[in-house]
């Protein structure tokens, strides 16, 4: 029910900066109040650009409903919000108020925007000192530098660079596929970034001038494309038969450089590197990985029937298979810096509270074949910790991209003798992360070795 007596209704509008609805004038428009949760709150205010300080307890401060996508409603009259619900709808609302999709059109017109509502409203505390700060991240003036986006690109850096073809959503799709990118993200990251000319055939450029044609398609160096090189612009039958599968790009993208990695692991291709060796160049000189298992104690009967034992978190990763947080530790990078790192990029763990430290160290497994260690780290939390974590994982970082969804593993068996832990066992998982839950397990006096090889040993 709107409470609000027609004065306050004057006085509302809008807190997203380049958004003009104001509620007296939009009478049938609703707009909703920051919420409660300040995490939830904190996402809103990071989406709509805002500075992160403002005190968006205040009723006046509001988002209007044309920031939110239809699924966010809870009624076709979208006046109600879901309890996950967040601001996602930017950059639609400025193309559409633009005559042109151009690019510099649109960034023109921001600047003008922007400037126009820096006059109007630089006497608010509460918008901060920063510009950057308080316009939509759709729309944010960066401050990066123009690189060159594809993956390893190693062309020398006063190439010219090109935007991508917004305009042309088919167009744009081919620019994804090719250089590998994913064709999910916000439009708005592709505002920000360019190729360079390396990347493109000369038959892609008008006569003698580095304007490239309306249909030029990047065809070179590229980490994964490896059709033929002057395959480089589109005609009509592209379009006619579309070279994206309707699910997004199939290609490796960014990840071309480790997919070697996460190739499917043969049987035994893992040994145990025994903690005396752990030194040894053969391992601290090649590629490493650092993961970890959250676990707790948990006393709880599922159904009332089956033991629980503890609740382990595993997480779906991006590419179907099951894992443990974590990743891949950057050059020079201490081991558990690195596992910490990811644990709060993937899990949006909080270090303050849970820290990794050496003494967490189960065991390390390397592959002679990949040349990769992987090391493997063990938290305890108690269970209410454990539920706490499992929520603020959904506000990860990496939450919808590189992790799909925290699940916990099914440590008993059902009357059957298969479904349970034994049917978890059968999913597919990540490198030699299915050894490591077994040895954690029984590390840890979770599970005995005989109920792990019976499991091991129970098909269906
Ligand atoms: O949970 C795991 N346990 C053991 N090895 C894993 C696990 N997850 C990934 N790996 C291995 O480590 C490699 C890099 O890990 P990941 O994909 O997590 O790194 P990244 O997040 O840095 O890209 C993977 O290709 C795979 O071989």
């Amino acid at each position: 029910m709107n409470r609000l007596n027609v004065r306050s209704r004057c006085y509302i509008e809008c807190i997203v900066p380049v958004c003009e609805n104001k509620m007296n004038l939009k009478p049938n428009l609703s707009f909703f109040c920051f919420p409660k949760d300040p995490i939830r709150s904190s996402i809103w205010i990071e989406k709509c650009g805002l500075d992160k300080n403002i005190d968006v307890s205040k009723r006046r401060y509001r988002v209007c409903a044309r920031h939110f996508e239809n699924h966010m409603f809870l009624n076709d009259l979208k006046n109600r919000l879901q309890p996950h619900a967040i601001p996602t709808l930017f950059i639609d609302l400025i193309s559409n108020s633009l005559p042109s999709t151009c690019i510099d059109n649109v960034k023109n017109d921001l600047d003008n925007k922007k400037s126009n509502f820096l006059e109007h409203n630089i006497q608010d505390k509460h918008f901060g000192e920063n510009i950057n700060n308080f316009f939509p991240n759709t729309i944010k003036k960066k401050s990066y530098e123009p690189v060159c986006f594809v993956p390893n690109c190693k062309a020398p850096k006063d190439l010219p660079l090109y935007k991508f073809p917004l305009h042309n959503k088919q167009l744009l799709y081919i620019w994804l596929k090719r250089i590998g990118l994913s064709t999910l993200y916000d439009m708005d990251l592709y505002l920000h970034i360019t190729i360079c000319q390396i990347h493109f055939h000369k038959d892609c450029f008008d006569d003698k001038t580095i304007q490239l044609k309306p249909n030029a398609i990047p065809s070179l160096h590229l980490i994964d494309y490896s059709g033929p090189p002057d395959n480089c612009l589109t005609t009509s039958s592209y379009f006619e038969n579309p070279i994206m599968s309707t699910t997004g790009d199939r290609t490796w993208g960014w990840l071309g450089s480790t997919e070697q990695f996460g190739r499917d692991a043969e049987s035994n291709e893992f040994v145990v590197i025994p903690k005396s060796q752990l030194h040894n160049d053969k391992y601290t000189s090649s590629t490493q990985a650092a993961h970890c298992i959250i676990y707790a104690e948990n006393e709880e009967k599922i159904f009332g029937i089956y033991n629980a034992r503890a609740a382990v978190l595993m997480q779906l990763r991006y590419d179907g298979y099951l894992g443990f947080p974590g990743g891949l530790i950057d050059s020079g990078e201490d081991i558990i810096n690195a596992v910490n790192r990811e644990m709060s990029e993937e899990m949006n763990l909080n270090t303050c509270i849970h820290l990794v430290s050496y003494d967490d160290y189960v065991i390390s497994h390397w592959s002679e074949k990949k040349k990769i260690a992987l090391h493997f780290y063990k938290l305890k939390v108690t269970m209410p910790q454990l539920i706490e974590i499992e929520k603020r994982a959904l506000l990860a970082r990496d939450y919808g991209s590189e992790v799909l969804g925290t699940v916990r593993v099914p440590l008993y068996t059902l009357g059957d003798n298969y479904r349970g832990f034994p049917a978890f066992l059968e999913h597919k998982f990540i490198g030699c992360s299915r050894d490591q839950l077994l040895a954690a397990l029984s590390s840890l006096n979770i599970l005995t070795v005989e109920e792990i090889n019976l499991a091991l040993n129970t098909k269906i």
